[in-house]
């Protein structure tokens, strides 16, 4: 009979077909009398669009990742090339490659972690709503086959725009009778990582000493950093509050411009994804004290999704915190985001109500 293993290699080697059978024409050993054992313990994880330019990064970095035992790497275009490469690093995740829309059930199965970052990114003059036509029914899909495959996972939604890519994940969930609004996180991880990095850089610090939690959502005026609860606790002067708070709201847009048309960032996403994702995989192993910002479903404001500060724990976001004291800059500032915020949570919701 054959193996757990084996059958897994010869798994691994199905989506592998082109460059695989070249290379197994010529060897005596296949990969199928491999002697592998099972996979070491740890969690199951699948990034939906790895052959991108956030997926590819993010799947190496999660590759790396110690708590990840099975990594399914899912795209409509090159998983297989992607997953062959990343395949041959020597850490313990096993990684498996899917291609297309009929692999969609077998990359999903049985994961505990889903990370999306699927979908188009900016060019210059665009915003983050512009992509809403493409990715939202790109999201739609992929959330699909989530409820079906693993309505238990944890959902990290990186496909812009996050202020309603989240909302439509809710409303499919919903339909489907699977939604549980502490497993969806919208990830503005991001914007905190920025945050940190300009923040450090106006005080001369390490930005490993820095924490400054980013609240509201991921574009623009909904991007709202809370200076007045940065760690360690700093005093700015007007003009440094201005400037910092514009440069990490239009963070995204620097990037968007230095790349000239060659996309949006990718490699920093890519180490806030994973930054975020291991904090998942953390509060999912029953770590304490594991806090992170998200964008979640929420009773914070009077909006339903918002992002704060949240405990994450084996059933996701197991707390949401309160915003907390707010100084009169960061009030003005939490009006103006709770406005566009409004408008792009029921844009995502009546594209799947309507
Ligand atoms: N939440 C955040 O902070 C950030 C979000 N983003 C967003 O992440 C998304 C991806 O950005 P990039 O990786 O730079 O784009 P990219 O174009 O380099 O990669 C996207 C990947 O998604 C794949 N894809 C398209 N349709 C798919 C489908 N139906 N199923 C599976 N995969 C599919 C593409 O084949 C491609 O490989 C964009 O929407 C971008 O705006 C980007 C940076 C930060
Ligand atoms: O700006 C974009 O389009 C990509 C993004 O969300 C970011 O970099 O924060």
């Amino acid at each position: 009979m054959e193996s757990v293993a084996n059958q897994r290699i010869a798994r691994v080697s199905a989506h592998l077909q082109p460059p695989n059978s070249q290379m197994e024409e010529s060897c005596v050993l296949k990969r199928t009398d491999c002697r592998a054992k099972g996979g070491a313990p740890g969690f199951k994880v699948a990034i939906l669009g790895a052959a991108g330019g956030i997926g590819q990064p993010l799947a190496m970095l999660m590759k790396m990742n110690p708590l990840v035992s099975v990594l399914h790497l899912y795209d409509v275009v090159n998983a297989p090339g992607v997953t062959a490469d990343i395949s041959h690093m020597d850490t313990g995740a096993v990684v498996r490659g899917f291609l297309g829309q009929p692999q969609l059930e077998s990359a999903l199965t049985g994961m505990d972690l889903v990370i999306i970052p699927a979908g188009v990114p900016r060019k210059p003059g665009m915003t983050r709503d512009d992509l809403f036509k493409i990715n939202a029914g790109i999201v739609r899909t992929l959330c699909e086959g989530v409820a079906k495959c693993c309505p238990n996972a944890i959902v990290n939604l990186i496909s812009n725009p996050v202020n309603s890519t989240v909302p439509i994940a809710a409303e499919v969930f919903k339909k489907a009778g699977t939604y549980d609004p502490k497993r969806l996180l919208g990830v503005t991880m991001l914007d905190v990582v920025r945050a940190n990095t300009f923040v450090a850089e106006v005080l001369g610090l390490d930005p490993r000493e820095v924490d400054v939690p980013v609240v509201g959502g991921h574009a623009g005026v909904t991007i709202l950093p809370l200076l007045s609860q940065a760690k360690p606790p700093s005093s700015f002067t007007p003009e440094e509050t201005e400037y910092l708070t514009k440069r990490i709201q239009d963070g995204g847009t620097e990037v968007v411009q230095a790349k000239a048309g060659a996309g949006s960032a990718t490699l920093s996403m890519a180490y806030a994804a994973v930054k975020f994702a291991d904090a998942c995989l953390r509060g999912l192993r029953g770590d304490a004290g594991v806090v992170e910002c998200a964008f979640i479903a929420s009773e914070v404001t009077e909006l339903p999704f918002f992002a704060t500060k949240v405990r994450l724990g084996r059933r996701g976001a197991e707390e949401v915190y309160q915003l907390g004291p707010l100084n009169e800059y960061e009030r003005v500032g939490l009006q103006k985001a709770k406005k566009e915020l409004a408008e792009s949570i029921q844009k995502g919701i009546s594209f799947i109500r309507k």
